[in-house]
């Protein structure tokens, strides 16, 4: 029997400033940092789990985890996987914790690479690659590993059984259907707002040579600049192609709706992000707006609770869940259910450090198992960082491959993790 016998949890930092990759309008020289877990255990075994954050909010994080490790530390593995919804209420609900959350903010992102080390802990353990172990469980034993709490007034657990039912059917050809094909994706490399018109022009020549169809531009500077950057990428990938715009949560509403009728003549598939996060009402008077202009938005919305709202208030078009902003797999599954139930794709997000190798499990589990669909669904992709992890994301063609080693795909290699650790790593002392 596995027994979680400590928690490491480290302080990893990239300097990708440097370079401007991840720049967008609202983080102009960011570095992809990672608060990363290890749980270490009295056998073989070790889970790694990681949140995603930039430059110094990591330490933050770091200090929110060790906080939260009593609550796994000492703790067998079946105790938590025999009921792992009432695991995640647990980890959610120390009331000490609770107070300074609850579920949002950096206790709610530590609580993510805890939770998420956990399902690679048992993945690992059950020999399988996460998705497949979700993608073989029971409808049943899926949704004993969700909290409905606060969401039973749009979708409670007998629903959930019965859509994950529904889905029984088609799911074997759907898994041979991705294990030849990979799942869609698009690339976000070449539209970084730091980087110049010739590294674009250079990104976008490349990111076509390989086979990607859907590209993503950072937008929300200066609009005459948006313009011509945006110009700039249909000269580069043509028409037919669907390019995507993300604001980074630049504007209000009304400049929102101003900035996109001038951006519309680029043809836009969505704007991403285009206010506040947290402004429900606004993302759907946006909606209402701009259509057929869709609206997309999630990486910064934090919890099952926001994503029930955004919803239920039609306020998006496309749901961009974040795999460790909201608190780690067991609520990224109960958004799924409620975007599958709801009617909206789900585009997870992946612009960071780690964020490839979760969502690839995300998606081809929804899509296996939840929605059975790949109607308006596409997966994001950014080419940095992969070369740290031991099980890395595989693309081909514009579509990820499917993940076959036991786990999460987020182990990163121990002299990654020794040359960027912060303070103290070798990549930071080059810096000094
Ligand atoms: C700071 C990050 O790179 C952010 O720009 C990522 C993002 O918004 C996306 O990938 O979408
Ligand atoms: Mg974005």
């Amino acid at each position: 029997m596995t027994t979680i016998t400590h928690l490491d949890v480290q302080d990893i930092r990239f300097p990708t400033s440097r370079s401007l990759d991840g720049s967008d309008a609202m983080n102009a020289a960011p570095d992809y940092s990672a608060t990363y877990v290890i749980l270490h255990t009295d056998d073989s075994h070790e889970g790694h789990g990681l949140t995603f954050t930039i430059g110094r909010g990591n330490e933050i994080c770091v200090a929110a985890v060790k906080s939260l490790a009593y609550l796994v530390e000492g703790r067998s593995l079946a105790s938590i996987t025999d009921n792992m919804g009432a695991f995640w209420r647990q980890i959610t609900g120390d009331s000490q914790l609770r107070w300074i959350g609850p579920d949002k903010g950096a206790i709610h992102l530590a609580t993510a690479a805890i939770v998420n080390a956990v399902w690679d802990l048992w993945a690992k353990a059950e020999g399988k690659p996460v998705w497949k172990l979700l993608a073989d469980m029971s409808p049943e034993a899926l949704v004993r590993c969700l909290d409905f709490r606060f969401v039973t007034d749009a979708l409670t657990p007998e629903e959930a059984i019965a859509m994950l039912r529904r889905k029984q059917d088609g799911k074997a050809q759907r898994e041979s259907e991705m294990r030849q094909r990979g799942y869609p994706g698009y690339t976000t490399s070449a539209g970084w707002l730091g980087y110049s018109d010739d590294k674009v022009r250079q990104l976008a020549r490349e990111a076509l040579a390989e086979g990607w169809t859907h590209f993503k531009q950072k937008v929300g500077g200066n609009l005459e600049e948006d313009c011509r950057r945006a110009r700039l990428l249909r000269e580069e990938i043509g028409w037919e192609r669907p390019l995507m715009m993300d604001a980074n949560q630049m504007w209000d509403v009304d400049e929102t709706v101003a900035n996109m009728r001038k951006l519309a003549e680029f043809d836009p598939l969505w704007i991403e992000e285009p206010t506040s996060p947290d402004d429900i009402l606004g993302h759907a008077e946006i909606r209402h707006r701009l259509a057929p202009i869709g609206v997309a938005t999630g990486e910064h919305c934090h919890n099952k609770v926001m994503f029930k709202q955004f919803l239920q208030a039609d306020a998006l078009d496309y749901c961009q869940i974040d795999s460790a902003r909201l608190g780690g797999l067991n609520e990224v599954i109960l958004v799924l259910l409620l975007a599958a139930k709801f009617d909206v794709p789900v585009c997870p997000h992946a612009g960071g450090v780690g964020l490839c190798e979760y969502v690839q499990h995300i998606s081809l589990f929804d899509y296996i198992a939840v929605s059975g669909s790949l109607d308006g669904r596409i997966l994001e992709y950014v080419d940095h960082l992969h070369e740290h992890f031991v099980d890395p994301v595989v693309i081909q063609n514009g579509h990820y491959q499917v993940p076959t080693a036991p786990g999460y795909s987020i182990t990163m290699h121990p002299q990654s993790l020794a040359r960027h650790r912060y303070p103290d790593g070798a990549a930071w002392q080059e810096d000094a």
